[in-house]
């Protein structure tokens, strides 16, 4: 078979890179159609439906328990869905063995078999594939070359950082050329500087060889800094699948809204609806404008929502007339170095935090007036989704 045929990624040339463009890049090669995941009568994954192009970074984000793990574990194969295909490459894959499916994994716990040298750990998949030994040398000085682990091929895992091991370990799912590499938590082990750096090094290892990755994490700064989508799961339902800034500035629901960034949410009840709509906020007197309507039915309740850096805070009430406004007194303040996060209380009650930059900070003590604003083109009504 052509290393083509056989990887379903580019033949690589030295280093690792891919020579020239991909005709096939931008087609789906990852594809979950209507799967459910049912254990006994709980269900774990509802309804999922998901396409990743090929050479695209696509990320699951969510709590514990939101079924992130399960979904991964249904496309390698390594579990068996209730109802619904998975398709890689146009093919139907879902009654295939795992070996069959051709999915590199990379796990938290790097999973490196101790009694191993680096080579060996690397050789691993391609002795299960059964490469002529000349050609495996090839691919395994290839991988250590990309994931910079040249020099180290004789050490056993004991003798490695967590780094090392971890790009052990992306190296031996890199080694085959999967058609698809699906991590889970691969950087939780690590601390922090070293998960900063290394999310850097699968990134740009990702964007040079062009490979197609599904991410797990519940850790929302690695899911922005890798992703080209991210898709945010709640109770094993995918709330919304988009690009990172896409998914903090339209947010689909309260959760999603919740999940990614700071938001201010409040329960809220749409009164009007013409060329702005308008909502009665809990917490907040009067009339509320609104630009930004998801349209959701309002017996499933609504809420009202707004990023903090979009609010304005001042001594006077706001002239402009379409601003919306309310008082608010300081009810405490949080020092966090360039800004310091203010609680506030709105009169009829409501609690929100807004940051404000740290040198303003004795004009925000503890029991002082001030007010919110904010324009109607910056706050929307979401769905309540808790
Ligand atoms: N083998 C199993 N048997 C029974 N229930 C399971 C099994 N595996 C997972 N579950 C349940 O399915 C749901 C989804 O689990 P899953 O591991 O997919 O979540 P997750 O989002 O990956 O969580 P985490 O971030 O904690 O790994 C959870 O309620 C979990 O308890």
């Amino acid at each position: 078979m052509t290393e083509q045929g056989r990887t379903g990624l580019r033949a690589p040339v030295a280093g690792g890179r891919p020579a020239g463009p991909d005709p096939d890049a931008g087609t789906d090669q990852v594809v979950f159609e209507g799967v459910h995941k049912w254990y006994g009568d709980a269900p774990a994954v509802h309804d999922f439906n998901l396409a990743v192009r090929k050479g695209e970074f696509v990320t699951l984000l969510g709590p514990s328990g939101s079924g992130k793990t399960t979904s991964l574990r249904i496309l390698a194969g390594l579990e068996s869905a209730t109802a619904g295909e998975v398709f890689l490459a146009g093919r139907a894959v879902t009654d295939d063995v795992p070996e069959k499916r051709n999915i590199g994994l990379v796990f938290q716990n790097y999973a490196l078999f101790p009694h191993m040298t680096v080579a060996q750990n690397i050789a691993f998949p391609l002795r299960m594939r059964r490469m002529r030994k000349a050609d495996a040398r090839r691919e395994i000085d290839r991988v250590l070359t990309m994931t910079r682990l040249t020099g180290f091929q004789d050490r056993y895992p004991r003798q490695l950082s967590g780094g090392q091991q971890q790009r052990v370990a992306l190296a031996r799912a890199f080694v085959f050329d999967p058609s698809v590499l699906l991590m889970d938590e691969p950087l939780g082990a690590l601390d922090r500087n070293l998960r900063d750096h290394m999310r850097l090094e699968l990134k740009s290892l990702q964007q040079r060889i062009g490979a197609t990755v599904l991410y797990v994490t519940h850790d929302q700064d690695e899911a922005l800094a890798l992703s080209d989508r991210i898709g945010v799961m709640h109770q094993g339902v995918l709330q919304q699948t988009a690009p990172p800034d896409e998914l903090y500035e339209e947010p689909v629901n309260s959760f999603v809204a919740r999940f990614l960034g700071q938001s201010i949410c409040l329960p809220a009840t749409r009164v009007e609806k013409g060329a702005h709509t308008v909502v009665e906020v809990e917490g907040m007197a009067g009339r509320v404008l609104v630009d930004k309507d998801n349209d959701c039915s309002e017996d499933a309740g609504g809420e009202f929502m707004i990023r903090p850096e979009r609010i304005r805070l001042g001594a006077d009430r706001p002239d402009a007339a379409e601003r919306n406004a309310a008082r608010c007194s300081v009810v405490t303040q949080v020092y966090l170095g360039p800004q310091i996060e203010v609680h506030l209380r709105t009169d009829q009650g409501a609690e929100l935090q807004v940051m404000v930059p740290s040198e303003a900070r004795a004009d925000y003590a503890a029991g002082t007036s001030h007010w919110l604003s904010w324009a109607p083109g910056d706050c929307r009504f979401l769905a309540r989704v808790n």
